[in-house]
């Protein structure tokens, strides 16, 4: 007994037969539980060893999907190996991105740093391909929303909008997580995808993926995921009967 619902279970079971596979997740609400400071965002424990476990499959690759730069991800995770790291909302899929999208990012940066700074607790984060206005910290909710509203409001057609948990970014790019699950999966051949996450922009995700792939949310709120964990130690759970199946 998994513990896991028998929906999930069973797809997990009908997952693990094929070959050969991706295993792919967010990282921020799923393999770490939110912060209020976003560097202070550490794996839970159990997740280093289980996707340790799950890269040693045979014919599995493991891909970490994150809305942060790849830099920051490694960083703030601590974990290594040989993942497929994709990051800026799969913006950053082959490498760093080049230094035009920088330009365009910083013109942002001096446009939203005024209006941020208005708002106290308020907190601007420079990814490589967009500019997050952080508002968890922010005390007064009411103005946090406000925020949220005018930055919204700043966002001119060139820039791609990507609202998360208390949190808007201003992407450079219009990259999504789906789009580049679909190239990842393509590439790697893989007969199916699993693919774990809590936030809005996991949503193209889960929209993206096909009847033979598993998606789950990891959380409350509307979702297009097929499956549904309540939280971080469900998401473990899944990944730790995925790597018992998968004789990891
Ligand atoms: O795609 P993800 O891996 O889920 O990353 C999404 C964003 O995660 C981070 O922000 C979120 O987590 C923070 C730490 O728990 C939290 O303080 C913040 O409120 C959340 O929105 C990260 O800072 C962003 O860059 C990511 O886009």
């Amino acid at each position: 007994m998994s513990g896991l619902p028998p929906d999930l279970d069973a797809a997990l079971v009908a997952f693990g037969s094929r070959r050969p596979l991706l295993v792919a997740s967010d990282y921020d609400g799923v393999l770490a539980r939110l912060r209020d400071d976003p560097s202070a965002a550490v794996p839970e424990a159990g997740v280093a060893e289980v996707l340790a476990r799950l890269v040693d499959a045979d014919r599995v690759t493991v891909a970490l999907v994150s809305g942060r730069g790849v830099a920051d991800l490694r960083t703030t995770s601590g974990l290594s190996g040989p993942f497929r790291w994709v990051g800026s909302h799969g913006a950053e899929f082959d490498g760093p991105l080049t230094g035009e999208l920088a330009a365009r990012r910083d013109a942002l940066v001096t446009q939203l740093a005024p209006v941020v700074a208005r708002v106290a607790g308020a907190r601007l984060e420079v990814k490589p391909a967009s500019v997050a206005v952080h508002v968890r910290p922010v005390p007064d909710r009411v103005a946090a929303a406000a925020l949220l509203d005018e930055v919204r409001t700043l966002a001119d057609s060139s820039l791609t909008m990507k609202p998360g948990k208390d949190v808007l970014e201003l992407a450079v790019t219009d990259a999504d997580k789906g789009s580049a699950l679909l190239r990842l999966a393509g590439e790697l051949g893989a007969a199916a995808t699993v693919y774990l996450g809590d936030d809005v922009t996991d949503e193209d995700a889960f929209r993206a993926l096909g009847a033979s792939d598993v998606t789950i949310k990891v959380g409350d709120g509307e979702t297009d995921a097929r499956h549904r964990v309540p939280d971080t130690a469900g998401a473990l759970a899944v990944l730790e009967r995925l790597a018992d199946l998968l004789d990891a």
